[in-house]
Protein backbone atom coordinates (compact mmCIF):
# COMPACT_ATOMS: atom_id res chain seq x y z
CA UNK A 1 0.00 0.00 0.00
CA UNK A 2 0.95 3.31 -0.65
CA UNK A 3 2.41 6.19 1.86
CA UNK A 4 0.69 9.33 1.57
CA UNK A 5 0.24 12.53 3.89
CA UNK A 6 -2.48 12.50 6.30
CA UNK A 7 -4.65 14.38 4.54
CA UNK A 8 -4.46 12.32 1.08
CA UNK A 9 -5.50 9.90 3.12
CA UNK A 10 -8.28 11.17 4.42
CA UNK A 11 -9.52 11.85 0.72
CA UNK A 12 -8.59 7.99 0.01
CA UNK A 13 -10.66 7.27 3.03
CA UNK A 14 -13.70 9.49 1.97
CA UNK A 15 -13.35 7.95 -1.53
CA UNK A 16 -13.38 4.16 -0.49
CA UNK A 17 -16.67 5.06 1.87
CA UNK A 18 -18.51 6.51 -1.26
CA UNK A 19 -17.86 3.59 -3.20
CA UNK A 20 -18.18 0.79 -0.47
CA UNK A 21 -21.33 -1.30 -0.65
CA UNK A 22 -22.50 -2.13 2.47
CA UNK A 23 -24.72 -5.04 1.45
CA UNK A 24 -21.41 -6.86 0.74
CA UNK A 25 -20.25 -6.33 4.04
CA UNK A 26 -20.84 -9.46 6.41
CA UNK A 27 -18.41 -8.50 9.32
CA UNK A 28 -19.88 -6.15 12.65
CA UNK A 29 -17.01 -4.56 12.47
CA UNK A 30 -15.62 -3.28 9.44
CA UNK A 31 -11.91 -1.62 9.53
CA UNK A 32 -10.31 0.51 6.88
CA UNK A 33 -6.89 1.41 6.68
CA UNK A 34 -4.02 3.86 5.17
CA UNK A 35 -0.59 3.94 5.53
CA UNK A 36 0.84 7.40 6.42
CA UNK A 37 3.66 9.96 6.31
CA UNK A 38 5.61 10.18 9.57
CA UNK A 39 3.35 12.71 11.65
CA UNK A 40 3.92 13.81 15.73
CA UNK A 41 0.92 11.90 17.30
CA UNK A 42 0.06 13.57 20.78
CA UNK A 43 0.28 17.18 18.63
CA UNK A 44 -2.66 15.64 16.39
CA UNK A 45 -4.71 14.85 19.43
CA UNK A 46 -4.08 17.30 21.46
CA UNK A 47 -4.82 19.62 17.92
CA UNK A 48 -8.23 17.74 17.60
CA UNK A 49 -11.65 19.21 18.49
CA UNK A 50 -13.74 15.56 18.48
CA UNK A 51 -14.40 13.88 21.68
CA UNK A 52 -13.58 10.70 22.60
CA UNK A 53 -10.02 11.61 22.35
CA UNK A 54 -7.23 8.99 23.48
CA UNK A 55 -3.61 8.86 23.53
CA UNK A 56 -1.56 5.05 24.28
CA UNK A 57 2.09 4.44 24.54
CA UNK A 58 3.21 1.05 25.79
CA UNK A 59 6.13 0.52 28.03
CA UNK A 60 9.51 0.22 26.41
CA UNK A 61 7.88 -0.25 22.58
CA UNK A 62 8.28 2.09 19.50
CA UNK A 63 4.21 1.95 19.18
CA UNK A 64 1.65 4.50 20.12
CA UNK A 65 -1.64 5.38 18.62
CA UNK A 66 -3.97 8.02 19.09
CA UNK A 67 -7.75 7.67 19.11
CA UNK A 68 -10.79 10.17 18.39
CA UNK A 69 -14.62 9.59 18.48
CA UNK A 70 -16.07 6.59 18.79
CA UNK A 71 -18.25 4.23 16.70
CA UNK A 72 -19.49 2.13 19.82
CA UNK A 73 -18.63 2.14 23.60
CA UNK A 74 -18.74 -0.56 26.54
CA UNK A 75 -19.86 1.77 29.05
CA UNK A 76 -21.31 1.43 32.88
CA UNK A 77 -21.72 4.52 34.58
CA UNK A 78 -23.30 2.99 37.85
CA UNK A 79 -22.34 -0.01 38.91
CA UNK A 80 -22.01 -3.36 36.64
CA UNK A 81 -21.25 -6.64 38.51
CA UNK A 82 -18.43 -9.24 37.35
CA UNK A 83 -21.26 -11.36 35.23
CA UNK A 84 -22.69 -8.72 32.96
CA UNK A 85 -19.00 -7.62 32.12
CA UNK A 86 -18.43 -10.90 31.10
CA UNK A 87 -21.52 -11.23 28.36
CA UNK A 88 -21.04 -7.73 27.58
CA UNK A 89 -17.28 -9.12 26.75
CA UNK A 90 -18.02 -12.33 25.28
CA UNK A 91 -20.58 -10.56 22.46
CA UNK A 92 -18.04 -7.83 21.76
CA UNK A 93 -15.22 -10.44 20.97
CA UNK A 94 -17.39 -12.01 18.38
CA UNK A 95 -17.19 -8.82 16.82
CA UNK A 96 -13.52 -8.24 16.81
CA UNK A 97 -13.23 -10.53 13.72
CA UNK A 98 -10.39 -8.69 12.33
CA UNK A 99 -6.96 -9.07 15.04
CA UNK A 100 -6.18 -5.15 15.14
CA UNK A 101 -9.74 -4.11 16.18
CA UNK A 102 -9.00 -2.39 19.18
CA UNK A 103 -10.99 -1.02 21.89
CA UNK A 104 -9.04 1.49 24.44
CA UNK A 105 -10.34 2.05 27.82
CA UNK A 106 -10.54 1.34 31.61
CA UNK A 107 -11.86 0.40 34.59
CA UNK A 108 -12.03 1.55 37.87
CA UNK A 109 -10.19 1.04 41.10
CA UNK A 110 -13.43 -0.44 42.72
CA UNK A 111 -16.18 -1.00 40.34
CA UNK A 112 -18.58 -1.51 43.25
CA UNK A 113 -18.15 2.80 44.46
CA UNK A 114 -19.24 5.49 42.25
CA UNK A 115 -16.59 6.90 39.83
CA UNK A 116 -16.03 9.91 37.71
CA UNK A 117 -18.49 11.55 35.79
CA UNK A 118 -17.95 10.43 32.17
CA UNK A 119 -15.21 8.00 32.92
CA UNK A 120 -17.70 6.11 34.82
CA UNK A 121 -16.70 2.51 36.44
CA UNK A 122 -16.31 0.92 33.46
CA UNK A 123 -15.40 2.55 29.81
CA UNK A 124 -14.16 0.92 26.54
CA UNK A 125 -14.35 2.77 23.52
CA UNK A 126 -13.56 1.48 19.59
CA UNK A 127 -12.39 4.80 18.34
CA UNK A 128 -13.94 6.00 15.04
CA UNK A 129 -10.65 7.13 14.23
CA UNK A 130 -7.14 6.01 15.13
CA UNK A 131 -3.59 6.88 14.45
CA UNK A 132 -1.04 4.43 14.80
CA UNK A 133 2.64 3.96 15.00
CA UNK A 134 4.61 1.06 15.12
CA UNK A 135 8.27 2.27 14.95
CA UNK A 136 8.46 4.48 11.65
CA UNK A 137 5.61 3.28 9.82
CA UNK A 138 2.45 5.18 10.39
CA UNK A 139 -1.13 3.94 9.71
CA UNK A 140 -4.53 5.84 9.73
CA UNK A 141 -7.40 3.56 10.73
CA UNK A 142 -11.37 4.14 10.63
CA UNK A 143 -13.92 1.73 11.96
CA UNK A 144 -17.45 1.20 11.36
CA UNK A 145 -19.32 -0.99 13.20
CA UNK A 146 -22.25 -2.38 11.46
CA UNK A 147 -23.68 -4.41 14.24
CA UNK A 148 -27.57 -3.46 15.09
CA UNK A 149 -27.37 0.21 12.99
CA UNK A 150 -28.44 1.70 9.96
CA UNK A 151 -25.41 1.03 7.55
CA UNK A 152 -26.36 4.22 5.68
CA UNK A 153 -26.11 6.63 8.87
CA UNK A 154 -22.67 4.60 10.36
CA UNK A 155 -21.18 5.64 6.50
CA UNK A 156 -22.66 9.18 6.88
CA UNK A 157 -21.08 9.39 10.64
CA UNK A 158 -17.74 8.30 9.75
CA UNK A 159 -17.59 10.44 6.84
CA UNK A 160 -18.60 13.38 9.14
CA UNK A 161 -15.77 12.15 11.42
CA UNK A 162 -13.18 12.17 8.61
CA UNK A 163 -14.24 15.62 7.77
CA UNK A 164 -13.66 16.91 10.93
CA UNK A 165 -10.08 16.32 11.63
CA UNK A 166 -8.21 18.64 12.34
CA UNK A 167 -4.09 18.75 10.63
CA UNK A 168 -1.49 18.65 14.11
CA UNK A 169 -0.56 22.21 15.28
CA UNK A 170 2.66 22.02 17.18
CA UNK A 171 2.16 21.54 21.41
CA UNK A 172 2.99 25.05 23.01
CA UNK A 173 5.85 24.74 25.17
CA UNK A 174 4.61 23.49 28.86
CA UNK A 175 4.13 26.46 31.17
CA UNK A 176 4.26 26.47 35.15
CA UNK A 177 0.92 26.82 36.79
CA UNK A 178 0.18 28.95 39.46
CA UNK A 179 -1.29 27.35 43.00
CA UNK A 180 -4.19 28.94 44.77
CA UNK A 181 -4.27 26.27 47.54
CA UNK A 182 -3.31 23.09 47.84
CA UNK A 183 -5.90 19.96 49.63
CA UNK A 184 -4.82 16.70 50.75
CA UNK A 185 -7.22 13.69 51.61
CA UNK A 186 -6.26 12.29 54.01
CA UNK A 187 -4.21 14.77 55.44
CA UNK A 188 -1.14 14.13 57.31
CA UNK A 189 -2.68 13.81 60.62
CA UNK A 190 -5.39 11.63 59.31
CA UNK A 191 -2.65 9.54 57.46
CA UNK A 192 -0.87 8.59 60.24
CA UNK A 193 -3.87 7.60 61.80
CA UNK A 194 -4.51 5.01 59.33
CA UNK A 195 -1.05 4.33 58.83
CA UNK A 196 -1.64 3.28 62.67
CA UNK A 197 -4.35 0.89 62.10
CA UNK A 198 -3.36 -1.08 59.45
CA UNK A 199 -0.01 -1.61 61.48
CA UNK A 200 -1.65 -2.37 64.65
CA UNK A 201 -0.65 -5.84 65.33
CA UNK A 202 -4.39 -7.43 66.11
CA UNK A 203 -5.22 -5.74 62.42
CA UNK A 204 -1.96 -6.92 60.87
CA UNK A 205 -2.37 -10.13 61.83
CA UNK A 206 -5.77 -10.53 59.53
CA UNK A 207 -5.04 -8.22 56.84
CA UNK A 208 -0.79 -7.91 56.27
CA UNK A 209 -0.68 -5.49 53.86
CA UNK A 210 -2.99 -2.62 52.75
CA UNK A 211 -2.08 0.24 50.12
CA UNK A 212 -3.53 3.45 51.15
CA UNK A 213 -3.46 7.11 48.88
CA UNK A 214 -3.89 10.28 49.04
CA UNK A 215 -6.25 12.82 46.55
CA UNK A 216 -3.88 15.79 46.09
CA UNK A 217 -6.17 18.90 44.78
CA UNK A 218 -4.26 21.85 43.66
CA UNK A 219 -6.96 24.56 42.93
CA UNK A 220 -5.33 26.71 40.22
CA UNK A 221 -5.60 29.73 38.50
CA UNK A 222 -5.25 28.07 34.08
CA UNK A 223 -5.71 24.58 33.96
CA UNK A 224 -2.83 23.49 31.62
CA UNK A 225 -3.89 21.24 28.21
CA UNK A 226 -3.68 17.56 29.44
CA UNK A 227 -1.77 16.51 26.24
CA UNK A 228 1.33 19.18 26.66
CA UNK A 229 1.64 17.70 30.80
CA UNK A 230 1.64 14.33 28.68
CA UNK A 231 4.69 15.08 26.85
CA UNK A 232 6.68 16.32 29.30
CA UNK A 233 5.70 13.82 31.74
CA UNK A 234 6.53 11.23 28.61
CA UNK A 235 10.12 13.33 28.26
CA UNK A 236 11.05 12.38 32.13
CA UNK A 237 9.80 8.90 32.44
CA UNK A 238 10.25 7.48 28.47
CA UNK A 239 10.59 3.99 30.44
CA UNK A 240 7.11 4.07 31.71
CA UNK A 241 3.81 3.46 29.61
CA UNK A 242 1.53 6.98 29.03
CA UNK A 243 -1.72 8.05 28.26
CA UNK A 244 -4.75 9.83 28.43
CA UNK A 245 -8.36 9.86 28.26
CA UNK A 246 -10.38 12.42 27.48
CA UNK A 247 -14.21 12.16 27.18
CA UNK A 248 -15.07 15.45 27.16
CA UNK A 249 -12.97 19.19 26.85
CA UNK A 250 -13.78 19.27 30.82
CA UNK A 251 -12.24 16.46 31.85
CA UNK A 252 -8.86 14.39 31.48
CA UNK A 253 -6.79 11.30 32.90
CA UNK A 254 -3.63 11.48 32.53
CA UNK A 255 -0.52 8.83 33.44
CA UNK A 256 2.80 7.84 33.27
CA UNK A 257 2.74 4.86 34.79
CA UNK A 258 5.58 1.82 35.64
CA UNK A 259 3.45 -0.43 36.41
CA UNK A 260 2.10 -3.22 34.32
CA UNK A 261 -0.93 -5.44 34.92
CA UNK A 262 -0.75 -7.47 31.79
CA UNK A 263 0.54 -7.78 28.64
CA UNK A 264 -1.31 -10.70 26.49
CA UNK A 265 0.43 -12.18 23.00
CA UNK A 266 -2.20 -14.76 22.02
CA UNK A 267 -1.93 -17.22 25.28
CA UNK A 268 1.30 -15.96 26.02
CA UNK A 269 1.26 -13.44 29.46
CA UNK A 270 3.65 -11.06 30.79
CA UNK A 271 3.36 -9.23 34.38
CA UNK A 272 5.31 -8.22 37.01
CA UNK A 273 5.26 -7.21 40.57
CA UNK A 274 6.56 -3.76 41.07
CA UNK A 275 6.42 -2.47 44.51
CA UNK A 276 8.76 -0.76 46.94
CA UNK A 277 10.40 2.31 46.65
CA UNK A 278 12.92 4.26 47.33
CA UNK A 279 14.53 7.97 45.88
CA UNK A 280 16.96 8.51 43.31
CA UNK A 281 20.54 9.33 44.78
CA UNK A 282 22.39 12.10 43.80
CA UNK A 283 25.66 10.69 42.08
CA UNK A 284 25.65 7.48 40.43
CA UNK A 285 27.57 5.90 43.78
CA UNK A 286 24.74 7.23 46.04
CA UNK A 287 21.99 6.00 43.46
CA UNK A 288 23.89 2.11 43.18
CA UNK A 289 23.83 2.50 47.12
CA UNK A 290 19.97 3.23 47.72
CA UNK A 291 19.20 0.71 45.07
CA UNK A 292 20.82 -1.72 47.16
CA UNK A 293 19.75 -0.91 50.10
CA UNK A 294 16.71 -1.44 48.87
CA UNK A 295 17.31 -4.83 47.29
CA UNK A 296 18.05 -5.86 50.87
CA UNK A 297 15.71 -4.50 53.15
CA UNK A 298 13.03 -6.49 54.72
CA UNK A 299 10.28 -4.60 54.58
CA UNK A 300 10.13 -3.56 51.15
CA UNK A 301 10.91 -6.67 49.94
CA UNK A 302 7.85 -8.11 51.94
CA UNK A 303 6.34 -5.37 50.14
CA UNK A 304 7.11 -6.82 46.44
CA UNK A 305 6.53 -10.67 47.91
CA UNK A 306 3.09 -9.76 48.76
CA UNK A 307 2.18 -8.73 44.72
CA UNK A 308 4.23 -11.45 43.63
CA UNK A 309 2.44 -14.10 45.61
CA UNK A 310 -1.70 -13.03 44.53
CA UNK A 311 -0.03 -12.91 41.11
CA UNK A 312 1.54 -16.21 40.88
CA UNK A 313 -1.60 -17.99 42.94
CA UNK A 314 -4.39 -16.10 40.58
CA UNK A 315 -2.79 -17.45 37.76
CA UNK A 316 -2.12 -20.45 38.39
CA UNK A 317 -5.86 -20.84 37.93
CA UNK A 318 -5.95 -19.82 34.58
CA UNK A 319 -2.48 -20.77 33.53
CA UNK A 320 -1.00 -23.75 31.88
CA UNK A 321 2.46 -23.17 33.15
CA UNK A 322 3.75 -19.77 35.16
CA UNK A 323 6.69 -18.64 35.77
CA UNK A 324 8.02 -16.27 38.45
CA UNK A 325 11.25 -17.13 39.04
CA UNK A 326 12.67 -14.10 37.25
CA UNK A 327 15.63 -12.69 39.75
CA UNK A 328 14.74 -8.86 42.26
CA UNK A 329 15.50 -6.69 40.18
CA UNK A 330 15.71 -2.24 40.16
CA UNK A 331 13.66 -0.23 38.21
CA UNK A 332 14.85 3.70 37.96
CA UNK A 333 12.59 6.56 37.42
CA UNK A 334 13.32 10.29 37.35
CA UNK A 335 12.49 10.69 40.77
CA UNK A 336 12.58 6.98 42.77
CA UNK A 337 13.52 3.46 42.54
CA UNK A 338 11.27 0.65 42.61
CA UNK A 339 11.84 -3.65 43.09
CA UNK A 340 10.71 -5.16 39.82
CA UNK A 341 10.06 -8.77 39.17
CA UNK A 342 9.04 -10.22 35.82
CA UNK A 343 6.40 -13.04 36.18
CA UNK A 344 5.22 -14.78 32.54
CA UNK A 345 2.60 -17.45 32.27
CA UNK A 346 1.16 -19.49 29.29
CA UNK A 347 -2.53 -19.03 29.46
CA UNK A 348 -4.97 -21.77 29.43
CA UNK A 349 -7.47 -21.77 25.94
CA UNK A 350 -10.55 -20.95 27.13
CA UNK A 351 -9.37 -17.45 29.23
CA UNK A 352 -9.83 -14.51 28.07
CA UNK A 353 -8.91 -10.49 29.23
CA UNK A 354 -12.10 -10.30 31.17
CA UNK A 355 -11.32 -13.08 33.33
CA UNK A 356 -7.53 -11.84 33.71
CA UNK A 357 -8.76 -8.43 34.60
CA UNK A 358 -11.10 -9.81 36.89
CA UNK A 359 -8.33 -12.22 38.49
CA UNK A 360 -5.59 -10.21 38.67
CA UNK A 361 -6.88 -6.44 39.62
CA UNK A 362 -6.53 -4.67 41.86
CA UNK A 363 -3.06 -6.21 42.51
CA UNK A 364 -1.73 -5.87 45.94
CA UNK A 365 0.25 -3.01 44.66
CA UNK A 366 -2.26 -0.55 44.88
CA UNK A 367 -5.40 -2.63 46.88
CA UNK A 368 -3.87 -5.23 49.45
CA UNK A 369 -3.75 -8.88 51.04
CA UNK A 370 -6.37 -10.05 51.38
CA UNK A 371 -7.72 -8.38 48.79
CA UNK A 372 -11.39 -7.80 49.95
CA UNK A 373 -10.27 -6.57 53.33
CA UNK A 374 -8.22 -4.08 52.36
CA UNK A 375 -11.25 -3.31 49.49
CA UNK A 376 -13.23 -2.85 53.11
CA UNK A 377 -10.52 -0.54 54.91
CA UNK A 378 -9.87 1.66 51.50
CA UNK A 379 -13.51 1.90 51.57
CA UNK A 380 -14.23 2.74 55.12
CA UNK A 381 -11.53 4.98 55.64
CA UNK A 382 -9.38 6.38 52.58
CA UNK A 383 -11.72 9.19 52.61
CA UNK A 384 -12.40 9.97 49.14
CA UNK A 385 -13.09 7.85 45.73
CA UNK A 386 -10.32 6.73 43.78
CA UNK A 387 -11.99 6.59 40.59
CA UNK A 388 -9.89 5.35 37.64
CA UNK A 389 -6.40 6.26 39.61
CA UNK A 390 -4.77 2.98 40.58
CA UNK A 391 -7.80 1.37 37.78
CA UNK A 392 -6.52 -0.75 35.03
CA UNK A 393 -6.39 1.44 31.62
CA UNK A 394 -5.44 -0.31 28.08
CA UNK A 395 -7.02 -1.96 25.09
CA UNK A 396 -8.11 -5.04 24.03
CA UNK A 397 -8.42 -7.34 20.75
CA UNK A 398 -8.43 -10.72 20.08
CA UNK A 399 -4.84 -11.33 19.58
CA UNK A 400 -2.94 -8.61 21.72
CA UNK A 401 -3.94 -6.64 25.20
CA UNK A 402 -2.09 -4.52 27.48
CA UNK A 403 -3.47 -3.30 30.46
CA UNK A 404 -1.35 -0.48 32.57
CA UNK A 405 -2.13 0.13 36.20
CA UNK A 406 -3.07 3.54 36.00
CA UNK A 407 -0.83 5.18 39.34
CA UNK A 408 1.29 8.18 38.75
CA UNK A 409 -1.91 9.67 37.35
CA UNK A 410 -3.78 13.21 37.49
CA UNK A 411 -7.33 14.16 36.75
CA UNK A 412 -7.43 17.24 34.81
CA UNK A 413 -10.51 19.69 35.33
CA UNK A 414 -11.37 23.41 35.08
CA UNK A 415 -9.59 25.32 37.72
CA UNK A 416 -8.14 21.94 39.49
CA UNK A 417 -5.41 19.47 39.16
CA UNK A 418 -5.77 15.91 41.28
CA UNK A 419 -2.83 14.21 41.83
CA UNK A 420 -2.88 10.83 43.81
CA UNK A 421 -0.08 8.10 45.10
CA UNK A 422 -0.72 5.69 46.93
CA UNK A 423 1.92 3.40 49.52
CA UNK A 424 2.23 0.09 50.60
CA UNK A 425 1.41 -0.04 54.55
CA UNK A 426 2.40 -3.34 56.46
CA UNK A 427 4.24 -4.10 59.31
CA UNK A 428 6.65 -2.03 59.57
CA UNK A 429 5.71 1.24 58.07
CA UNK A 430 6.90 3.89 59.64
CA UNK A 431 4.29 7.23 58.85
CA UNK A 432 6.29 9.66 58.50
CA UNK A 433 8.32 7.62 55.74
CA UNK A 434 5.42 6.60 53.80
CA UNK A 435 4.12 10.29 53.69
CA UNK A 436 7.62 10.86 52.52
CA UNK A 437 7.30 8.62 49.50
CA UNK A 438 3.77 9.58 48.69
CA UNK A 439 5.64 13.47 47.86
CA UNK A 440 8.61 11.34 46.19
CA UNK A 441 5.93 9.75 44.22
CA UNK A 442 4.21 13.30 42.55
CA UNK A 443 7.79 14.95 42.75
CA UNK A 444 8.27 14.24 38.59
CA UNK A 445 4.40 15.36 38.05
CA UNK A 446 4.42 18.53 40.43
CA UNK A 447 8.10 19.56 39.11
CA UNK A 448 5.87 19.70 35.19
CA UNK A 449 3.42 21.66 36.56
CA UNK A 450 4.24 24.03 39.25
CA UNK A 451 8.28 25.43 39.94
CA UNK A 452 9.03 23.31 42.21
C1 LIG B 1 0.24 2.89 44.68
C2 LIG B 1 1.29 3.45 44.10
O1 LIG B 1 2.49 2.78 43.92
C3 LIG B 1 2.57 1.36 44.06
C4 LIG B 1 3.50 0.89 43.03
C5 LIG B 1 4.85 0.82 43.25
C6 LIG B 1 5.36 0.99 44.56
C7 LIG B 1 4.52 1.10 45.62
C8 LIG B 1 5.07 1.22 46.98
O2 LIG B 1 6.30 1.06 47.16
O3 LIG B 1 4.34 1.48 47.93
C9 LIG B 1 3.04 1.01 45.47
O4 LIG B 1 2.64 -0.30 45.78
C10 LIG B 1 1.27 4.83 43.59
O5 LIG B 1 2.26 5.28 43.02
O6 LIG B 1 0.22 5.49 43.72
MG1 LIG C 1 6.20 1.44 49.35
Amino acid sequence: MSVTSLSQAVKSLQQRLNELNLFDVQAPVLQLQQQIDALPLMAWIASQQTFPKIYWHGRNTDAEAAAVGSCHQIFFEQSVSDEQLASVYQQQLGCLAEPDIRYYGGIAFDRRESSWPEFGRVRFVLPRIELRRQDEHYQLLLNLHLADKDPQQELQLAQTALGALVPAAPLAPPRKTEVLARCDTPDQQRWQQLVSMVTEPEFNAQTPKVVLSRHTQLKVADTPDPWTVLASWQGRNPNSFQFGFQFSAERSFISCTPERLFQRHEQQLKTEALAGTTVRGITEAQDQLLAQQLLDDAKNSVENQFVRSHILAELAKLSDSVDGDAPLAIFKLNHIQHLHRIIRAKLKHSVNDFQLLQAMHPTPAVGGVPKQNALDFIREYEGYNRGWYAGACGYLSRHVSEFAVAIRSALLEPGTINLFAGAGILAGSDPQSEWQELENKIATIMSILVDF
